[in-house]
């Protein structure tokens, strides 16, 4: 990958995923479609059938398959959470964006929906509270979405990447 969004449910990753691919003229991974196609069922299926450990076991599947491609990868809400998950993110190098919201910003894009199983509204904020040190631990950039537009957002990250790149050459 050429680099991974990470960061809470809602924060933007399939949405600012989609637009940066394009913006760069690279392909979208997104995660949580990746696991969806190979396991042939929803997200709340796969909890419902095999549990969370179940979802988290074809979540390392695909992320590790995903990594082995280029392009934009938007990750899952709990991917960067699994240590199994962070190290696979750092062996590979690849630059990771920290996408953050608050829990009030969280509540307002995502509401109580059924396809999210770990997104209930009451235990939002402490289930971000327990996570940040995990995105914190692999982050290379960190990017607050409360008060921007995707389009702002894609722009913040394509310039920092461009940035990256020459530093690099
Ligand atoms: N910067 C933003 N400003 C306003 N709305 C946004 C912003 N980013 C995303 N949204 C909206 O918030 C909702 C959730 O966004 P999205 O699905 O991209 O989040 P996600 O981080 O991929 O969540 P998940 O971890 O559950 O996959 C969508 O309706 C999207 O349009
Ligand atoms: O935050 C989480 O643990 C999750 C977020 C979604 O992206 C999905 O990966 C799934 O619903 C689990
Ligand atoms: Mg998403």
């Amino acid at each position: 990958m050429n680099v991974v969004l990470i960061g809470f449910m809602g924060t933007g990753k399939s949405t600012i995923g989609r637009g940066l691919a394009k913006r760069l003229a690279l392909t979208h991974v997104d995660l949580d479609e990746l696991i969806v196609q190979q396991s042939g069922c929803s997200i709340p299926e796969i909890f419902a059938r095999s549990g969370e450990l179940g979802f988290r076991q074809r979540e390392t599947a695909c992320l590790k398959a995903a990594m082995a491609r280029s392009g934009v990868l938007s990750t899952g809400g709990g991917t960067a959470v699994q240590a199994a998950n962070r190290a696979v993110l750092m062996a590979a190098k690849t630059p990771v964006v920290w996408l953050t919201a608050t829990p009030e910003t969280v509540l307002k894009r995502i509401g109580d929906d059924p396809n999210r199983p770990l997104g209930r509204p009451d235990q939002l904020a402490t289930l971000l509270a327990e996570r940040t040190q995990a995105y914190q631990a692999v982050a290379d950039l960190i990017i607050h979405t409360d008060d921007e537009t995707p389009v702002t957002l894609i722009d913040q990250i394509a310039f920092w990447l461009t940035a990256q790149q020459q530093t690099q050459a």
